[in-house]
């Protein structure tokens, strides 16, 4: 059922600053304001950046996505904004003021203890397991397009490359790579660009790997990797680089004190087949656990 969609008149929406700039898209600070009394709520405005029509189509999908989406660890929907003349449409969400992880853990890093970590690290998983149940791919999982609502309290954002795996498959393959963040691809998406459940799974073992390093961009998946293969390389055999490593079993070096339980569930995550990773409800149940078993 086509869902009530909220609309958001454009003339009531103020823009405040600009918070970023996504996939294809750029998302705005706003202040929804129709009385003019600066009592309206702020949201973030996301438009189309270039008015190619390929884009459009990516963008309508997204705002399909996103408005389908109803769980506690996903950035809420809130409507769309029709712009002038229907040239393009905004869309309207939620605004999280403590903005996505990266900056978050730049600012915080001090005082976000263990246990913080893997309470961050099961919300995601429970996103990403709500995500699972409605048959979609996110293919984008990554601490860059986490958001942070609250001290205690993660979600998950940035549906622009998100897909839905047809009922009669395990996978989607996408037909162009796009600039696509390899570093956080599993083997068989880098290599025949196949994406699936299993795919983010492995994507979430490498977000594990950026929470436990408190998203240090010394220490980030995209550094190492290249680190290890070389500065001196360029970018299409980057990736039969990093693909023929990751044969090899190497993988990213573990951070500094990462619990060995954590160590361990990032291990599951990047087995080299697909079917070998856990699915996202198993690995549920793993931070259970050891969300009880840390002390602090
Ligand atoms: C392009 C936009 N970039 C940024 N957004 C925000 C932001 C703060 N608060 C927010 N509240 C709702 C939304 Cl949708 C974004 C923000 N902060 C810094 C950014 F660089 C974005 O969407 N990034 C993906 C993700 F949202 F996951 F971080």
């Amino acid at each position: 059922k086509k869902q009530q969609q909220d609309v958001f008149e454009e003339r009531y929406l103020r823009f405040i600053s600009i918070l970023g700039k996504g996939n294809f898209g750029s998302v705005e600070l706003c202040r929804y304001d129709p009385w003019g009394d600066n009592t309206g709520d702020l949201v973030a405005v996301k438009e189309l950046q270039s008015d190619k029509k390929a884009n459009m189509a990516d963008f309508q999908r997204e705002i399909q996505t996103i408005s389908s989406l109803h769980c506690d660890y996903i950035v809420k929907y809130k409507g769309i904004c029709y712009s002038a003349g229907r040239l393009s449409t905004k869309l309207v969400m939620e605004y999280l003021p403590f903005g996505s992880l990266i900056g978050y853990m730049e600012k915080h890093r001090q005082n976000v203890c263990t246990r913080r970590l893997l309470l961050f690290a099961s919300q995601i998983c429970k996103g990403m397991e709500y995500l699972q149940n409605m048959r979609y791919v996110h293919r984008d999982l990554a601490a860059r397009n986490i958001l942070v609502a609250s001290d205690t309290l993660v979600k998950i954002a940035d549906f622009g490359l998100t897909k839905i795996i047809p009922v009669d498959k395990e996978y989607y393959r996408v037909t162009q790579p796009g600039e696509s963040p390899i570093f956080w691809y599993a083997p068989e998406s880098i290599s025949e660009l196949k994406f699936s459940h299993k795919s983010d799974v492995w994507s979430f073992g490498i977000v594990l790997h950026e929470l436990f390093s408190y998203c240090d961009i010394s220490r980030n998946p995209k550094r190492l990797s290249i680190q290890k293969i070389g500065s001196y390389v360029q970018s299409p055999s980057m990736a039969i680089h990093l693909l023929n490593l990751l044969k090899d079993n190497w993988r990213l070096p573990m951070p500094s004190q990462c619990p060995p339980k954590v160590h361990s569930i990032m291990m599951q995550c990047w087995e080299f087949n697909s079917e070998d990773r856990p699915s996202f409800s198993s690995l549920q149940d793993m931070f259970e656990n050891s969300l009880l078993d840390e002390r602090e």
